[in-house]
């Protein structure tokens, strides 16, 4: 199956000042599909999200957007602290021209949707609990019908409960929209959990070292197969040393663990061209 591209990034540098801090990055990311960017902190993952969201320009190499609008959700909500919860989820809506009524009634729909009670989309962010702020950012990004959605860390500041219920509404959505979802964060289980294809950065320079798809749909991945593939990637010398894990002693193979069942299939970056990346390699 052809897959249509939404974001592709070719040949990638881009250093703050004398200081490289993202090297040769490609990546693809077809509609419908989410790629997660998972590393150590600092190793350049916020600024390859800003290059692709357009905020910062490329210095080098070159990235390919969808025609359709995008979206960027960040680690904290920010949102408008004096603007009622959906004017706040209105909000690109309002820049795009579309006119009240019709804003507030999409804006509601994805809001209730999303789970957020009828009577807080009149309070104001300082009013809302932190989930629900969370909830409404979500919603503020949805709202738009994104081609690609851009997200930062979104969901690293929830609880595990509503982590959890948020994971389950991204991958609800995305199957009803098939917008290309760039997803970064610091949990290699939460890239494990909602990836297509989990993409390993190392830092100094950042560098892609590892390309990894789980197996199967992320709505069908149940925990302990989650589990297993988290493992399995960690087991991977490039990704440890990305996370600055010490080597693993060879196995004993009379107690070493059978194979796993149900496992991703991994490769290390250098032996996944990009011409062939996200497309089964
Ligand atoms: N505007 C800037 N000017 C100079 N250096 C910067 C700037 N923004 C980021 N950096 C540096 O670039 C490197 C990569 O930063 P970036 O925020 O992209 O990493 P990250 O992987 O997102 O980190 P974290 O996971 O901690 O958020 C860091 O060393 C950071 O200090």
């Amino acid at each position: 199956m052809t897959l249509s591209l939404s974001l592709q990034v070719r040949g990638l540098d881009h250093a703050y000042g004398p200081t490289t801090v993202l090297q040769h990055i490609d990546l693809d990311v077809p509609a419908g599909r989410i790629v997660a960017l998972v590393g150590p902190s600092g190793c350049g993952k916020t600024t390859l999200l800003h290059l692709c969201a357009g905020l910062l320009a490329p210095q080098q190499g070159r990235i390919a957007r969808p025609a359709g609008p995008s979206a960027i959700m960040f680690q904290q909500p920010r949102l408008v602290p004096w603007m009622a919860t959906l004017d706040n989820i209105a909000l690109g809506l309002k820049a795009q021209g579309m006119a009240r009524a019709q804003r507030h009634r999409l804006a509601r729909e994805v809001a209730l949707a999303l789970g957020l009670p009828e009577a807080s989309l009149a309070q104001y962010p300082a009013e809302l609990s932190g989930g629900m702020q969370s909830r409404a950012a979500l919603a503020r990004a949805l709202v738009l019908q994104p081609a690609l959605l851009l997200m930062d860390e979104p969901f690293s500041a929830l609880d595990v409960g509503l982590r959890g219920q948020l994971h389950q509404l991204l991958l609800a959505r995305q199957a009803q929209s098939g917008m290309a979802v760039l997803l970064i964060t610091h949990d290699l289980m939460e890239a494990v959990r909602l990836a297509d294809e989990v993409l390993v950065l190392a830092a100094t320079p950042g560098r892609i070292v590892a390309r990894y798809q789980p197996p199967g749909q992320a709505r069908a991945r149940g925990e302990a197969l989650v589990h297993r593939c988290a493992a399995e990637l960690l087991q991977q010398p490039e990704v440890r040393a990305a996370f600055g894990l010490p080597e693993q002693e060879a196995p004993d193979s009379a107690t070493a663990p059978p194979a796993m069942e149900g496992a991703g299939l991994w490769l290390p970056a250098a032996h996944c061209p990009a011409s062939r990346a996200g497309h089964g390699c």
